[in-house]
C-alpha cells in the first residue's frame, strides 16, 4: 500500500486505524496463505511496480477504443518483459499463477491485458494437454513471448454445449496434416481473448475426423498469423468481435478457417493421438480430460472472485469512513456513513465473503493439486468430485462477487458511479466471470448430476465421497434440530441442501414412474436442481470457511482469532437470515429463534465496526492496484476526485468547438 506520510492521511481514517484492536499483518498472512506467500507477493509487487511505465498520463477511460488497445499492448509488452526477466526468476513457472503477478497486472491494466489469455489459458493448456515433447517445443516459445496465443473454443452458435461445436479438423494421411474448416457462419470461433488483433497462435477446439469417423472435440495449436508481418495466413479470417460491456482492451476475437492446413504434430496429444496413418489412439483414462483447462481456470476463479471483491470492499469501507452525511441527532456533527447499521449491513458481508471465498479457494486449490497428483499416477477416481466441486464453487463465487461489488458501488452513492472510483469497471469485469468458463446455471446443473447420484448412493447405504458425506446423515429425512452454534448452523445448511437434493431425486423418480422419460424428468426438475446445487455449495463454503478459520487461527494472537471468528459467524448468520424459508422447512427453527438470530447479526455488525478499516487494510492493496479515488490508503477522497475530474479531455478548453458549431447558431436561430 502507498502509505505516504501520516500528515497526509484523512483524520477520520487515522482515527479508525487507531481503533483497530488486532494485528493487521497476521490477518494478511492468513489471507495470503502464509507469511512466506505474503513476503513473496510483496517482493513481486516491489519489483514490478518500481517500473513507472505502468502509469497512464491520460486516464485509460478517456482514450478512444483504438488508443486504448494500443496503450494496453504497449503496457503488456513492458509487463511481459518484467514477468519474463524478473518475476519468473523469483518463483519459476509458479509465478504465472501467483497472487503477486495477478495483483501487479491490475496496476498496469485498469481493464484487461490483451495478453491475459496467453498467460491465463494458452500456457496452461500447453502444460495440461501436450505431451512432454510438445511442451518442450511450445512452452519456451510461449514463455519467451516469441509466440502469443489465445484459446478459441466458443463459437458464434455454441459456447456452453462443447459437443455441439462445428469447426472440423480432418486428418489427411497423404500429407500428414489436419485440415481445419469452418463449415457454417455459426461455426465461427467467437469471444477468444487476445485473438482479434494480438495473437499469432491459437488453441482451437475442433471436431476431430480421421478415417471417416468423428472422435469428438480435441485441441490443436494453430499458427494464424505470420510472425514477421502479423498478416493472417491464407485460409484464416480473424478480427475483433466488437465493443463489449467490459474487456474492451482484451481483444476478444472471431476466427474462421477455409480448408486451412496444420501439421499432424499440432494436435495436442497428451490425452489422445492420431498416428501417421490416421489411426486414432485414446491415451487418457477419463473421457473428459480434454476439458482440463476449464477445470483449472474454474478453480482459480474462486480466488479471483475473492480478490476482486476484496478490492471493492476496501474502496467502499475506506470511503465510508471518510464520507459524512445527514444528521440523525439534531445539533450533532454529521456521522461517518460507516456508523449507519444499514451501511455496515451492506459492507461487512463483503469483507466476510471475500474471506470465505479466499479461504475456500485456497482449500479448493489444494484439493485440485491432490487430484492432479492422483491423475499423474493414473488414478482418475476423484475427478468427478473435483468437477462437481469446481463447477458449483465457480458459479456461486463469481455470482456472489459480482452482486456484492455492485452493492459496494451502491454503498458509495453518487461517487461510486464515477469511473475514477474503479467500481463500475470492476463490476463490468467481474460480472463476465459469471458467464465465461461455464455459465452459472449450466455449471450448477453439472454439480446437480453428481448430487443426485450421491443421494441415490446415500439411500442405498454406500460410502460417500467427502464433500457429500453429510447426505448419509440426512437420509433419515427428519427435520434437523436448530441451534445457533456454528456447528448447528452448518448442520442446518447441510440439512437444507440434503432436503432439496432429496426432493429433486423424488421428483425425477415420480415423473419417470408415470411414464416421463428420464431426460424430460430431469428438465422438469432443473429449477429445483439449480436451487439444490446452490444450497449444497453454500453449505460447503460455510463448512470450509469455518474449518479454515479455526485451523489457521489456532496459533494466532487472541484478538486475530476473535475478529476472524466474528466475520465467519457473520457470514453464517447472514445466510441463515437470507434463507429463513428454507430453514423453516428443513430445520426446527421457530419465530423466537429467528428473532434471536437477527439480534445476533446486529450485535456482530457493532462488534466488527471498530475493526472495519483494519480489516480492509489487511487485504494489503497498494494504491496503484486499487486505482480508486475513493479507496486510496490516505482517504484524500475529495482532492482525488477533483484531480481526476481535471484530467477529463472535456476540461482541456473552457469552450468546446461544438458551442460555435451548434449551440450558438441554435440560439441565433441559424441552425
Ligand atoms: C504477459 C502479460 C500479461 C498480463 C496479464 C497477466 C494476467 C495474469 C493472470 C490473470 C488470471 C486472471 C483470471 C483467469 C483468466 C481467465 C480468463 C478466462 C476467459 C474466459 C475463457 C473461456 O470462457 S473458455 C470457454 C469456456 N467454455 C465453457 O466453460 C463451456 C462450458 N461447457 C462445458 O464445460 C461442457 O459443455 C459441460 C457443460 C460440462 C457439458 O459437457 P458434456 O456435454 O461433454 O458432458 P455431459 O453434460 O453430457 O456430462 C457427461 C459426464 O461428463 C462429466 N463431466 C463434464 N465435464 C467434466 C469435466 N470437466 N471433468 C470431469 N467430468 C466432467 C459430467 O459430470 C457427466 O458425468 P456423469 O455422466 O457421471 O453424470
Ligand atoms: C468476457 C468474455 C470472455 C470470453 N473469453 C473466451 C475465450 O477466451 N475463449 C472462449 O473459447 N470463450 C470465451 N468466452 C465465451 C464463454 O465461455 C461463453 O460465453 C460461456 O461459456 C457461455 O456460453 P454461451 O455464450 O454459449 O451462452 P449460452 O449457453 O447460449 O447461454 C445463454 C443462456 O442459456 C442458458 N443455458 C444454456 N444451456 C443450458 C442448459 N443446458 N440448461 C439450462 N440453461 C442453459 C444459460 O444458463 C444462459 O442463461 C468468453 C465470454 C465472455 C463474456
Amino acid at each position: 500500500m502507498t502509505k505516504g506520510t501520516q500528515a497526509d492521511v484523512n483524520p477520520d481514517l487515522k482515527k479508525e486505524r487507531l481503533k483497530c484492536n488486532f494485528n493487521i499483518q497476521e490477518v494478511t498472512f492468513i489471507i495470503d496463505g502464509g507469511k512466506d506467500k505474503t513476503l513473496q507477493r510483496k517482493k513481486i509487487e516491489d519489483v514490478a511496480l518500481n517500473i513507472a511505465a505502468s502509469i497512464d498520463e491520460v486516464p485509460e477511460e478517456c482514450l478512444n477504443l483504438k488508443e486504448r488497445y494500443d496503450n494496453a499492448v504497449r503496457k503488456s509488452c513492458v509487463y511481459s518483459n518484467i514477468v519474463k526477466n524478473e518475476l519468473l526468476e523469483i518463483t519459476g513457472l509458479e509465478a504465472l499463477g501467483s497472487p503477486g503477478l495477478r495483483r501487479t497486472a491490475d496496476a498496469f491494466f485498469k481493464d484487461v491485458s490483451p495478453f491475459m489469455l496467453h498467460l491465463g489459458m494458452f500456457v496452461p493448456t500447453i502444460i495440461g494437454q501436450c505431451t512432454p515433447e510438445q511442451q518442450a517445443h511450445w512452452l519456451p516459445k510461449a514463455l519467451e513471448m516469441q509466440i502469443i496465443g489465445a484459446y478459441a473454443q466458443t463459437e458464434l452458435g455454441h459456447g456452453t454445449f462443447i459437443r455441439g461445436l462445428e469447426t472440423t479438423a480432418t486428418y489427411d494421411p497423404a500429407t500428414e496434416e489436419f485440415v481445419l474448416h469452418s463449415p457454417t457462419l455459426t461455426s465461427t470461433k467467437w469471444w477468444a481473448g487476445g485473438l482479434g488483433n494480438t495473437a499469432n497462435h491459437c488453441i482451437v477446439v475442433a471436431q476431430l475426423y480421421t478415417k471417416g469417423q468423428c472422435h469428438g472435440t480435441h485441441p490443436f495449436i494453430v499458427p494464424i498469423r505470420d510472425l514477421d508481418t502479423h498478416e493472417p495466413f491464407p485460409g484464416v479470417k480473424v478480427g475483433d468481435v466488437g465493443i463489449r460491456m467490459g474487456f474492451n482492451t482484451a481483444d476478444n476475437g472471431f476466427l474462421r478457417f477455409n480448408q486451412y492446413r496444420i501439421p499432424r504434430e499440432n494436435m495436442m496429444m497428451k490425452n489422445a493421438k492420431v498416428m501417421k496413418d490416421g489411426t486414432y489412439v485414446k491415451v487418457a483414462r477419463h473421457e473428459k480430460l480434454t476439458y482440463g483447462t476449464m477445470v483449472f481456470v474454474r478453480v482459480t476463479l474462486v480466488m479471483e472472485a475473492a480478490f476482486n471483491l476484496a478490492k471493492a470492499a476496501t474502496i467502499a469501507v475506506r470511503y465510508s469512513a471518510v464520507r459524512r452525511q445527514s444528521q440523525p441527532k439534531p445539533g450533532e456533527p454529521e456521522p461517518q456513513i460507516l456508523d449507519y447499521p444499514t451501511q455496515q449491513h451492506k459492507l461487512f458481508i463483503c469483507i466476510a465473503t471475500a474471506h470465505a471465498l479466499q479461504l475456500t479457494g485456497l482449500w479448493l486449490w489444494r484439493t485440485f493439486e491432490a487430484v492432479l497428483a492422483d491423475m499423474r499416477k493414473g488414478d482418475t477416481d476423484s475427478l468427478p468430485e473435483l468437477h462437481a466441486l469446481s463447477s458449483c464453487l465457480k458459479a456461486v463465487s463469481t455470482s456472489d462477487s459480482a452482486a456484492l461489488i455492485e452493492q459496494c458501488r451502491f454503498a458509495c452513492g453518487g461517487h461510486g458511479y464515477m469511473l475514477s472510483s474503479n467500481l463500475p469497471l470492476l463490476y463490468s469485469f467481474v460480472t463476465a466471470t459469471r458467464t465465461y468458463e461455464g455459465d452459472y446455471t449450466v455449471l450448477l446443473l453439472q454439480t446437480a448430476r453428481f448430487l443426485v447420484k450421491a443421494w441415490e448412493q446415500a439411500e442405498s447405504g454406500k460410502v460417500l465421497t467427502p464433500t457429500v458425506a453429510y447426505l448419509a446423515c440426512a437420509a433419515a429425512k427428519e427435520k434437523v434440530v436448530w441451534s445457533d452454534s456454528v456447528d448447528g448452523m452448518i448442520r442446518s445448511f447441510q440439512a437444507v441442501a440434503a432436503g432439496k437434493i432429496a426432493a429433486c431425486a423424488e421428483n425425477i423418480k415420480r415423473l419417470t414412474k408415470t411414464g416421463t422419460s428420464l431426460e424430460d424428468a430431469w428438465q422438469l426438475s432443473t429449477v429445483r436442481l439449480v436451487a439444490a446445487s446452490e444450497a449444497h455449495c453454500r453449505a460447503m463454503i460455510c463448512q470450509a470457511y469455518w474449518h479454515e478459520v479455526t485451523r489457521l487461527t489456532a496459533s494466532c494472537s487472541a484478538s486475530v482469532k476473535i475478529v476472524m471468528e466474528q466475520l465467519a459467524t457473520l457470514y453464517l448468520v447472514y445466510w441463515a437470515l437470507e434463507t429463513t424459508g428454507d430453514l423453516l422447512r428443513y430445520s426446527t427453527i421457530c419465530e423466537s429463534e429467528l428473532n434471536k438470530l437477527q439480534l445476533k447479526y446486529e450485535e456482530l455488525l457493532a462488534l466488527i465496526r471498530p475493526n472495519a478499516v483494519g480489516l480492509v487494510d489487511a487485504f494489503d492493496f497498494r494504491d496503484e492496484i486499487l486505482h480508486s479515488t475513493l479507496g486510496a490508503y490516505d482517504g484524500r477522497v475529495y482532492e482525488r476526485l477533483m484531480e481526476e475530474a481535471l484530467k477529463s479531455p472535456l476540461n482541456e478548453t473552457s469552450v468546446q468547438s461544438s458551442f460555435h458549431k451548434y449551440i450558438r447558431p441554435l440560439a441565433k436561430g441559424k441552425l
